[in-house]
């Protein structure tokens, strides 16, 4: 079958970005790797009619998924080139922030991400005292900045797969007063966190953490084993070309968690925002369980309008996108 989409001028240009990224061999910053990266995130932040996570030919699959990886491996190396930088030549490094040229997007992350949080808090109830990030880095901007403007009393604690990143980061934090208290790192797997993670009031997981599908679906299902009942799960993703760069999670993969809301960003923040929240218990196992689209769900009580409309009371549910196959 031929594949039109490979045409489209979108897709060539990616596709051209990749066979030169692909053929570096150092992804570390440098003139010629900023420059490719540069030009590839513009060429994907524009709105695209393609849906890149469903490319009908097997090559471009191959072609995104290793994409994603390569944008993966030099956004880390490119935060620990920074981090090193600023945690070895400011005093306080806290201060010199403005040094990573992305800076200005993780102030608008933060920011965003912190208005689509404070939507579904009780309008005069207590900001979340515990948080948990996982996928932090070398460069824990966003924390950093969270704790800083936003959840000003909240304790975080920062998770990384990399054992370097929790003492870079550390060294970024160190000299400050208040947030040397507040934004504590570890080095783990996500996988490797099982009870702890029935500690945080909301759980910021990054775009990297679960660089594919399965893994991404794996990484939820990890969440909602271990998160508390009505836990808040903030959750980036991608959407539309910018799907090319990160990988995507859809509401119908959150099973376990009710989605409150998802926004695509259309400035030069890149991530998309998912804001969900864990669901309580199951109530009760009487109902069938559901097979196919439109039949009745298994009750996720008081949950998840993504996966279940109750009737009121009877605890009767009719999947509106698709059931919850437990
Ligand atoms: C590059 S950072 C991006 C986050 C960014 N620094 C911020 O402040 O928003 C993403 C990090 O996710 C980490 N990561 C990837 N998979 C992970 C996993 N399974 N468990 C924990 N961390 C993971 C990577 O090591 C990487 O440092």
């Amino acid at each position: 079958m031929v594949c039109q989409v490979r045409d489209h001028p979108l897709v060539q240009k990616v596709t051209r970005l990749y066979e030169k990224i692909s053929s570096l061999d150092d992804l570390r910053p440098s003139k010629d790797v900023d420059a490719l990266f540069t030009q590839l995130v513009l060429t994907c932040i524009p709105p695209s009619p393609i849906d890149v996570t469903a490319l009908p030919c097997p090559w471009l699959h191959l072609m995104r998924s290793h994409l994603i990886k390569l944008c993966g491996q030099a956004e880390s190396l490119l935060e620990s080139h920074f981090s090193t930088l600023l945690g070895d030549s400011y005093q306080l490094p806290i201060h010199n922030l403005q040094v990573f040229p992305y800076y200005s997007n993780y102030i608008n992350l933060a920011r965003l991400e912190f208005s689509l949080l404070k939507d579904h808090l009780p309008r005069d109830g207590p900001l979340p005292r515990k948080v948990a990030f996982v996928g932090s880095g070398p460069l824990p901007l966003s924390s950093i900045v969270l704790a800083r403007d936003h959840l000003t009393s909240s304790i975080f604690y920062n998770y990384d797969i990399d054992p370097s990143a929790a003492s870079m980061a550390k060294k970024l934090v160190s000299s400050d007063p208040d947030l040397s208290q507040r934004v504590l790192f570890r080095t783990s797997d996500i996988f490797n966190l099982t009870e702890e993670l029935g500690e945080y009031d909301v759980v910021f997981l990054a775009a990297l953490v679960g660089l594919d599908k399965e893994e991404k679906v794996r990484v939820v299902r990890h969440l909602v084993k271990y998160m508390k009942d009505e836990a808040m799960l903030m959750a980036r993703s991608a959407h539309g070309a910018r799907a090319f760069l990160y990988p995507v999670l859809e509401p119908s993969e959150l099973q376990g968690f009710k989605v409150l809301s998802v926004h695509h960003p259309s400035d030069e923040v890149i991530n998309s925002v998912v804001v969900a929240r864990k669901c309580p218990p199951l109530q009760s196992m009487f109902l069938p369980k559901v097979g196919k689209k439109g039949e009745q769900v298994v009750g996720c009580n008081k949950c998840s309008k993504q996966f279940c409309d109750f009737d009121s009371g009877n605890n009767r549910g009719t999947a509106i996108d698709s059931g919850l196959i437990l």
